[in-house]
């Protein structure tokens, strides 16, 4: 899939800007501040409905601002072609999809975009929050009754917690409805991470050959969140009176993880920082390929600031795998990346949140 027209306004620096993006590479140059991440931030809050950059919702709207808003047109390999759209007026997010007013789920089910950038290395240095929504992004964009599922969870996840720290003794016709319905759904939500972590790891070996080879075989370690050989339901029974000590639940799908290891670096501290950034784009573009693999089209792929957090060889090996992917690419950057080379690209010159004429 590819995004088609670009518009976005009063998000960050910008006020208003069209992009007639190229279906193949896109580069945005600019100096720094100039607005090139929040481009490429547009088009991950159009398939994750959050941005990929920490900090609360509310400063994504420009200053002095009422709102943002971000259009695309979305053109599918098959020939379909959907108009999404995306506000923000105060607290509240709205999104449409031709010119419907739709849930954000629906959105983001049209389109997948996904995104190397500075804060991707949080993927495997920060904490397993990170790894879990990247991990349910892509269950979600191939199982439809994941967002359901999640949600009937948190549901249950509240009513028990709060059940815990109401003070009153444990009582189990209370806590039991809410306890089956959380092992339920935990199940499923459990079952669809493995088997999408299952079909990544092809993936992730072969991204890995290709960008850390030194490094030897890949193994991926997933922790579900409770003990492997033990039913959630029968762990949520044995924790109730730790769990009311520690005033939540501590157990379930909510505190699973999961990780990669190299034969010749066993532990996440025996990489680089260079190494963890690379890991980190190891499972963008492996999360990449399975979605087109499983979706029957590419998704979205955003590289942002490429040049400044990989070196020249490493940004050479990911454009040439990429430009054997049909993919609409976008590049961000202070400089146009030198390793495109004959690579054609359709550049773009950021200025403060304006399109400057090329020169
Ligand atoms: N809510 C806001 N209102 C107005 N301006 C904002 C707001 N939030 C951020 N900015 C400004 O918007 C710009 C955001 O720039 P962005 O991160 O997209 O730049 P960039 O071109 O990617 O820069 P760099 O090369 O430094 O990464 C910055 O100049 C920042 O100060």
């Amino acid at each position: 899939m590819r995004l088609q027209r670009l518009h976005l306004q009063g998000l960050r620096c910008i006020g208003d800007l069209t992009l007639d993006l190229d279906p193949g590479f896109n580069v945005l140059v600019g100096a720094n501040g100039a607005g090139k991440t929040s481009v490429l931030e547009a088009a991950f809050l159009l398939s994750h409905g959050r941005s990929f950059r920490a900090g609360a919702r509310d400063v994504l709207i420009q200053r002095g601002a009422a709102g943002l808003s971000i259009f695309s047109t979305v053109v599918h390999d098959d020939g379909t072609v959907h108009r999404l759209g995306l506000g923000r007026e105060g607290a509240r997010w709205e999104a449409r999809l031709d010119g419907e007013h739709v849930a954000i789920g629906d959105l983001i089910r049209e389109c997948a975009v996904v995104c190397f950038e500075p804060g991707s290395h949080a993927l495997i240095a920060g904490g397993a929050e990170e790894r879990r929504r990247f991990l349910d992004w892509g269950v979600f964009h191939v199982e439809h009754e994941f967002l359901p599922t999640w949600r009937r969870y948190q549901r249950a996840l509240k009513q028990r917690n709060s059940l815990l720290r109401s003070g009153s003794t444990l009582d189990d016709r209370l806590l039991s409805p809410w306890e089956s319905e959380l092992a339920r759904a935990g199940e499923f939500i459990d079952q669809w991470r493995r088997s999408y972590l299952d079909a990544l790891l092809p993936f992730l070996r072969k991204q890995a050959a290709l960008l850390l080879p030194e490094l030897g075989a890949v193994q991926l370690r997933y922790r579900p969140g409770w003990p492997e050989d033990e039913q959630l339901a029968t762990v949520l029974v044995a924790q109730r009176s730790r769990d009311q000590s520690r005033g939540h639940t501590t157990s379930g799908v909510h505190r699973a993880d999961w990780s990669l290891s190299f034969e010749h670096a066993p532990q996440r501290e025996h990489l680089s920082r260079g190494q963890e950034k690379l890991v980190a784009l190891i499972c963008v573009l492996a999360q990449a390929w399975l979605d087109a693999e499983r979706r029957g089209e590419w998704p979205v792929v955003c590289l942002d600031d490429l040049a400044s957090e990989l070196d020249q060889a490493h940004q050479a090996a990911v454009v040439q795998s990429l430009q054997g992917a049909s993919a609409q690419i976008l590049i961000s950057g202070t400089e146009p990346p030198g390793v495109l080379g004959s690579v054609s690209v359709k550049m773009f010159h950021v200025e403060q949140g304006y399109l400057a004429p090329l020169l």
